[in-house]
């Protein structure tokens, strides 16, 4: 896999270093969280293909172990507010001094500096800060999120995962660690570059929700089915559009021109009444193989049963029976293989890891007889 043979430290967190790990872990690197050594519930739900170790890191054994880890390892994830880890003696100047080649990547809300930076936050904070908040939503509606996905996870795990890699292939060259600073506020805003750089284009003239993209427009938007179900209509161009048309049985000549916006609340109530005359099975019928750009809105129970992602194995299922989606993007020669086994207990390998990373026997006994680590596994594992 392409991450074979490289070390990750992430230290747990609530959702978005975790994701950020287990990209990591599905294409390859062999990614250790540490965990709490009191804490009794894991809040990771993304630690697939991971293993655990168990830290106290408010003791010192617990910090002199972290820093031999780090000494042995590519890349250090830490998802705490700034200060957390200087605090522990662990801030980026220390680790990086002992191990000059470690990429030391922040995974924080407001970034490591600014007035925010020590500040609690959750993705709901970051995009509204990063300006794309007051851009989502229907017409006089209030801002609305998309779940926690565009700061957690796009702004947050994805761009600092892109800040890894970018890092390692630097390291190549220079030989040479760095540290990243990857705020979500930043990530999400960055994401949304195409709405920031599209200003001045018209094409976000009207207020919320009255625009191209946001919902305004009636081919570019979302309608009930006679059962209830969805149907999602993108059909900008004017060729797809007229396909749009073809397969709703409108007659151009009858209807106001596409792009005439005044006319967009009178074009949707026709699609509305048109779209509520058939179930989504139906129209799959009409508009799937044609350009009109119509597709239906699949629930979590139905994704993986869709004919185009089943054909491309776009979902997988894991030892438990659990769906969850296929590590993206597909690499030709090195793809990425998620683990399929269930995850691990907190600490659960505690033992594994330390002796892998050149602890003798002795070491890790006094350790645990300290309280410096935690273990789920029996002694007998010694
Ligand atoms: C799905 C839920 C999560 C929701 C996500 C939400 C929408 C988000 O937006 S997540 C993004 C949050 N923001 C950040 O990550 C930005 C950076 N971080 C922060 O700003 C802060 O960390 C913080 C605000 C998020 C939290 O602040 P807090 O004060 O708690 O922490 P810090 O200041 O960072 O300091 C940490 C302290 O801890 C000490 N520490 C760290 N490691 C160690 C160690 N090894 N040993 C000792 N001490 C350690 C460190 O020194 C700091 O100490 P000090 O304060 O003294 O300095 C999910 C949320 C809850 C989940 C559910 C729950 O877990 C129960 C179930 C569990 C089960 O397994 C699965 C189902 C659950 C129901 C589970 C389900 C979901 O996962 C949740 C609902």
């Amino acid at each position: 896999m392409a991450l074979a043979g490289v070390q990750v430290l992430e230290l747990a967190g609530l959702a978005p270093a975790p994701f950020c790990g287990m990209i990591l872990a599905d294409f390859g690197a062999k990614v250790i969280r540490v965990d709490k050594a009191k804490s009794s519930v894991a809040s990771d739900t993304m630690a697939r293909g991971k293993r655990s170790i168990a830290l106290d890191l408010k003791c010192p054994g617990g910090v002199s172990v972290l820093k031999k880890l780090c000494k042995q390892s590519d890349v250090l994830i830490e998802p705490f507010r700034h200060g957390v880890m200087e605090n522990l003696g662990l801030g980026p100047d220390v680790l990086l001094k002992e191990n000059p080649q470690l990429i030391y990547a922040r995974l924080t809300g407001f970034g490591q500096s600014g007035k925010f930076a020590r500040a609690a936050g959750h993705d709901i904070n970051y995009v509204s800060l990063s300006g794309l908040l007051s851009k989502l939503g229907r017409k006089h509606e209030e801002p609305t999120f998309p779940l926690n996905l565009l700061a957690d996870f796009a702004g947050g795990s994805y761009i600092c995962a892109l800040g890894i890699v970018m890092s390692l292939f630097e390291r190549t060259r220079s030989g040479q660690g760095q540290v990243i600073d990857s705020s979500m506020v930043e990530g999400a805003a960055y994401l949304g570059s195409f709405v920031y750089k599209t200003q001045n284009t018209g094409i976000w003239s009207q207020p919320r929700g009255e625009n191209l993209l946001d919902g305004g427009a009636p081919f570019y938007s979302t309608y009930t089915t006679s059962e209830g179900k969805y149907m999602a209509v993108g059909a900008i161009e004017p060729q797809f559009y007229k396909e749009l048309l073809k397969g709703l049985d409108l007659d151009p000549s009858d209807l106001p021109s596409q792009m005439s916006f005044t006319d967009w609340p009178k074009l949707k109530k026709i699609f509305t009444e048109r779209f509520l005359e058939k179930t989504q099975e139906q129209w799959c019928e009409v508009f799937d193989g044609t350009d009109a750009c119509v597709t239906p809105v699949l629930t979590f129970d139905n994704v993986a049963a869709h004919p185009h992602n089943k054909e491309r194995g776009s979902f997988v299922c894991n030892d438990e029976g659990e769906v969850s989606p296929r590590p993206a993007p597909v690499l030709s020669r090195t793809p990425a293989i998620p683990a399929m086994g269930r995850d691990p207990f907190l600490g659960e390998n505690t033992y594994e890891i330390l002796s892998e990373n050149g602890f003798s026997a002795k070491e890790i006994s006094d350790l645990q007889a300290s309280g410096a680590i935690a273990s789920n596994k029996p002694k007998s594992q010694l």
